[in-house]
Parts: C-alpha cells; sequence; structure tokens
C-alpha cells in the first residue's frame, strides 16, 4: 500500500501532466504547479482526471494493459476519496510478464482482466456518481472485480477484531444492568461508533455487528481539513504575507504545528497574558527557499528559546499583578476625586459670597484666580502665587541642572542610535541569510478549533461532540451504552495533537452519567480502514491468499471480518 497524490498538476510553461506519484518524484516546488483535483467535496466531480490517477495508480503496481486515456464525455461523477487518497488494487492472477518499473527495478505485471479494485467512499454517494466511477473502473481501466465499501465501516470491521484482543473491563459501566448489556452488545452486536475526520467532512458513523452501519444514525459535519488549512492561510495572509497561493505550504504548517487545546478559553486568557513572540506555545515555520530547502521546519522563536514553563508563569503572575495594581490605583484616584469634589460642593454652600463672586468673575471672563475659594483654605491665591513661584524657582534651578544633564543624554543618545543603528544593520543582514518564517501562535489552536465550534465561523452547527451524541441519540437505546464505549477515531484530522483528549472531555460533559465514555486512537487514523483491505499489509503472506482475497472482494457487503485483513494488535491502538 502506498500514498500519493489524488491530483494531477502541470508544471509551468509545460504541457505534460503529472499524476499521483509523479508529482512528488519529478517536482520539488509544489507551490508553481497548476494542480487539478478530481474529488470536491467528496465527490468525483473530474472523471478524466480521476482516470489519469488510477491509470497511473495501475502502472506503478504493474497492472497491464494500459487503459486507453479515452476523455469522458462531460458529465460530473463523484465517490469518495480526499487529498491525499490511498489507493490499492488487489491483484489475483499470476503474472503474465516482466516490466521495469519508473525507479528502474524489473517487477511482475499483471492482468487488469484479473485484477480486483477496492475502493473506499463516504456515505451518501448518489448512484448517478457511483455509475460513473463503475464506466471508468470497467469500461477505461478494464477491471475484472470492482468492490466499494464505506470507509468507516471497513475501520469498524478491523476495529472489532482489535476488541476481541483487549479483555473486556466493564467495571466501571454504572448499573449492574447497564454493565450486563455493555457486555453483551460488545460479545454480539460488536458496536462501534466511527468518528471519521477527512478532508472534506467529518462523518459520524455508528456500525454494530462488527461492521455494519446504522444508516438512520449517520451524521455529516461540513468540517474537515480543508477548512482548516484555508482559514489558517487566511489568518497568516491577513496578518503576515499572502500565502493565499500556497496551499500546500500553509497546510504542511498546518500539519506540523496545530493542536486542539483542553480548555480553549484558558488558553487564550494566556496567551493573553503574555506578549506575542514570546509565550510559550508560539513557533515559526521556516518556509522553504527552494534553493537550499524545499519543504518547511519548525523553531521556537528566539525570546523563547531555553526558557521554561515557569518562567512563562512567572511572567503571567506579574502581568495580572500589574493589572490588579493600576486597577487598584485607579479606584484609589477615582476615590480622591469623588472626595475633592464633595469638598468643593460643601465649600460653595458655605460660602455663598465667595461663589457669587467666583460666578460673577467667571461669567466677566476673568481668569484670575480668586484670592479665596473656600473658608477652610483648601486653594488660596497664595497657595497659587508661591506654588508658581517655586515652580518658577524650581524650574530655573532645574533648568541650570538639566542643562549638563541634557547634553549627557543628548550625546548618550546619540551613542544609542548608532548602537541601534548597528544592530539593525546586522539583524538585517543575519536574517537575510536566514529563512523566512511564518510567526504561529494562537493560529495553532485558535484554527483546529473550529472543529469543536464551527459557529465561530459562522456555521449554523454544533461541533463534533454534539453531532456524535445527536447520531448516538438515534440509534436503538440498547446500542447507546456500547456506542459511547467504543469511539473510535479514523481519518487525517484525528493526528491533530490533543483531539482525542479534547473529544473525550467533551463527550463526558454531553452524554448521560452512567455510560462510560471511551475513545480509542490507532497509531495511524489516516489508513486505518485501508490496513482492513490492503493485500500489501500482510506482505508475507503466499499470492494465494492474495487471491483470495481479491476473489472474495467481489462480495459487495463484509459479512463478518474474514473477509478482510484482520490482523490486529493492541498496541496498533491507544484507549485515550
Ligand atoms: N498530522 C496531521 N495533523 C493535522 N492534520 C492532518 C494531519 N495529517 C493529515 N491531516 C489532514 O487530514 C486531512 C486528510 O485526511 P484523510 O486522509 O482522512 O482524508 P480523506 O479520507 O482522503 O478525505 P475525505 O474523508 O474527505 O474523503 C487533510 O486535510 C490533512 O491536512
Amino acid at each position: 500500500m502506498s500514498s500519493m497524490y489524488n491530483a494531477t498538476a502541470r508544471p509551468p510553461h509545460q504541457l505534460a501532466v503529472l499524476a499521483g506519484d509523479e508529482i512528488t518524484t519529478r517536482m520539488k516546488n509544489l507551490g508553481q504547479l497548476s494542480w487539478n483535483y478530481p474529488i470536491e467535496r467528496g465527490m468525483i466531480c473530474d472523471g478524466e482526471t480521476q482516470l489519469r490517477v488510477w491509470a497511473r495508480v495501475l502502472e506503478v503496481m504493474g497492472v497491464v494493459p494500459m487503459p486507453m486515456m479515452v476523455m469522458l464525455a462531460g458529465g460530473r461523477m463523484g465517490n469518495g476519496g480526499g487529498f491525499l487518497s490511498t489507493i490499492s488494487a488487489a491483484r489475483r492472477a499470476k503474472p503474465v510478464a516482466d516490466a521495469v518499473n519508473h525507479a528502474g527495478t524489473p517487477r511482475a505485471t499483471y492482468s487488469s482482466n484479473n485484477s480486483a479494485f477496492f475502493l473506499l467512499e463516504p456515505p451518501f454517494v448518489p448512484s448517478v456518481i457511483s455509475e460513473g466511477v463503475d464506466f471508468i473502473l470497467f469500461r477505461e481501466l478494464e477491471m475484472a472485480r470492482v468492490s466499494r465499501m464505506l470507509g468507516a465501516c471497513m475501520a469498524a470491521v478491523k476495529y472489532a477484531s482489535f476488541r476481541r484482543t483487549i479483555p473486556d473491563n466493564n467495571t466501571s459501566c454504572g448499573t449492574e444492568a447497564n454493565k450486563n448489556a455493555v457486555s453483551w452488545i460488545n460479545d454480539k452486536a460488536n458496536c462501534c461508533c466511527v468518528v471519521d475526520s477527512g478532508y472534506s467532512f467529518t462523518h459520524i458513523v455508528p456500525t454494530y455487528r462488527g461492521g455494519e452501519a446504522l444508516v438512520n444514525a449517520i451524521r455529516r459535519l461540513n468540517v474537515g481539513g480543508k477548512v482548516l488549512t484555508n482559514l489558517l492561510k487566511e489568518s497568516v495572509t491577513y496578518r503576515q504575507w499572502n500565502m493565499m497561493d500556497e496551499f500546500h505550504i500553509v497546510n504542511d504548517a498546518k500539519e506540523q504545528l496545530c493542536f486542539i487545546s483542553e480548555d480553549f478559553d484558558k488558553e487564550m486568557a494566556r496567551a493573553r497574558a503574555t506578549r506575542k513572540g514570546s509565550r510559550l506555545f508560539d513557533r515559526e515555520y521556516l518556509l522553504p527557499d527552494f534553493v537550499h530547502s524545499f519543504i518547511g521546519s519548525v523553531r521556537l522563536p528566539e525570546p523563547l528559546q531555553g526558557k521554561t514553563e515557569l518562567e512563562e508563569m512567572e511572567l503571567i503572575k506579574q502581568y495580572i499583578d500589574r493589572l490588579d495594581d493600576r486597577k487598584q490605583r485607579q479606584e484609589l484616584a477615582d476615590e480622591a476625586r469623588d472626595l475633592s469634589s464633595m469638598q468643593v460642593e460643601e465649600d460653595w454652600a458655605d460660602s455663598d459670597k465667595t461663589s457669587k463672586d467666583y460666578r460673577s468673575s467667571f461669567e466677566r471672563g476673568d481668569n484670575k484666580p480668586l484670592s479665596r475659594i473656600s473658608k477652610r483654605g483648601k486653594i488660596t491665591r497664595t497657595d497659587i502665587e508661591s506654588s508658581t513661584k517655586c515652580e518658577e524657582d524650581d524650574g530655573s534651578g532645574t533648568d541650570n541642572d538639566d542643562s549638563d544633564s541634557d547634553e549627557e543624554t543628548q550625546q548618550q543618545r546619540l551613542q544609542r542610535l548608532k548602537k541601534m543603528r548597528d544592530e539593525e544593520r546586522r539583524r538585517r543582514e543575519k536574517e537575510s541569510l536566514e529563512r523566512q518564517a511564518l510567526a504561529m501562535s494562537v493560529e495553532r489552536f485558535a484554527i483546529p478549533e473550529i472543529l469543536f465550534r464551527p459557529s465561530d465561523i459562522g456555521l449554523d452547527c454544533g461541533g463534533i461532540a454534539e453531532a456524535i451524541v445527536e447520531s448516538i441519540n438515534a440509534c436503538d437505546p440498547s446500542l447507546r451504552a456500547a456506542m459511547y464505549h467504543n469511539v473510535l477515531l479514523v481519518g487525517g484530522n484525528a493526528k491533530i495533537p490533543g483531539f482525542g483528549e479534547r473529544l473525550k472531555s467533551e463527550l463526558r460533559k454531553l452524554s448521560p452519567t452512567n455510560y462510560e465514555v471511551r475513545v480509542y486512537l490507532p497509531d495511524d487514523p489516516a489508513s486505518y480502514a485501508w490496513k482492513c483491505v490492503s493485500p500489501s499489509n500482510n506482505s508475507n503472506s503466499p499470492p494465494e491468499e492474495k487471491e483470495g482475497l481479491a476473489a472474495k472482494l467481489s462480495s459487495r457487503i463484509p459479512s463478518g471480518g474474514r473477509l478482510f485483513n484482520e490482523e490486529s494488535h493492541s498496541a496498533d491502538m491507544i484507549e485515550l
């Protein structure tokens, strides 16, 4: 099994079109290519492009004869798949000839007449789209057998075998009746709630009997990896540089740097308390310069290098203290102002004459201060005069004193400016030698947060946790406990650090308290479903076994796990 772009791309100023693995093997700068994706919103919209990619896959696998590149007559077709589709074709026949692959090594080739094609697709693919795909596979690629399956169901088949390898621990499943229900369901119904978060969508597919989907309970959330990458692209473009045409670079930055925080609001408060560039989660994504480097990499910002979490906490504490201090001072000043205004009011009341004088002088426009505005002598002319005199004296005194210090400051300032200019020049020289970097701060967790709060970008729906609860509530009540007990995460987005932990904590809050929530994350969630059908997964198995598998692939619905590659080890999966 191998992974490649499910796309074609044309290099600039060239007519040649590269498909699948050719893109990455022949080109280094992916940004300059004109891309064509056959799939949009999870559906194949461009049959010609999809045909080219599949033809390339078969060529790499050595399946002959090569199909003719026949243009499909218009129409929109579709099926499941994604940005980086994993495509595998099971070989059945014995080799018919030897050929040389693109790497120059001889390899056996197989007749397409004796090959079977296995396609994993998302739920609810319209039949017209399936017919289009059949046309490509049977007529253009001359496949002997084609089998389609829901990706989530395949994952559930493999998960069912994993469940058999671990002892069932129902000790914390609430009531005795609930424990028995979960035990029965695990044994007989093999329930599993598959959460498949991929490129275009996130699907919640509850399955029972070891891999059969409960169609009425399937839910879809229109948020996937593509939305996140586009948002990050916009955010980076708004704050730093124009990256609108650099989907692949931003996607790589997302995959390397994004994470899901356990408590978003707390993380934001922490971010506000620290200056940008010195937050503990701040990172810089070094952009490839396409001379020395062709892929991006991550580095710590300079102020953060060697900084420990304790120091960060200390900074935050200081900041909060400063805030409190400022608030306190503000309150004291307000109090003092109130007091003095009260005082003046009292004085006005006490001395009618004085107030009249003051008013009349004010009305006359006489700006001279009154000799006395209060009996208690708060502010008097003498006071003002003396204070003015003092100020004048002080001013002249300090003028004399300052003349020296000013000269000194001027000299110092000149030196400082010179030093700063030198430093700036040196920094610029250093920077020009270095690569450009994207500063990634709160974006690291604010962007993936959309998976849990789609309303932040104006989508009128709940997050993944709400969708799961809704989906499980649509199942038969006797299955619900087991569904919460077996939540399986698959798809590329499940790789985002913190995804599983956050989902578990949100599910815990939303689910009934007597149900235990258990979330399972495979080693490689993106290819977990494929591992179930991939014959190359157990490459040591004899060819006859592969033939048997391929022969069985013609069956459309899995009736139990024995048709597939169910080899599963508890080490493949972790419980969160
Ligand atoms: N380590 C990672 N961190 C964050 N996102 C990742 C990571 N690895 C993959 N992804 C994202 O997962 C998405 C692809 O997931 P997946 O391969 O499951 O999609 P797909 O099954 O091809 O698509 P679909 O389910 O829409 O048909 C991409 O958006 C990719 O950026």
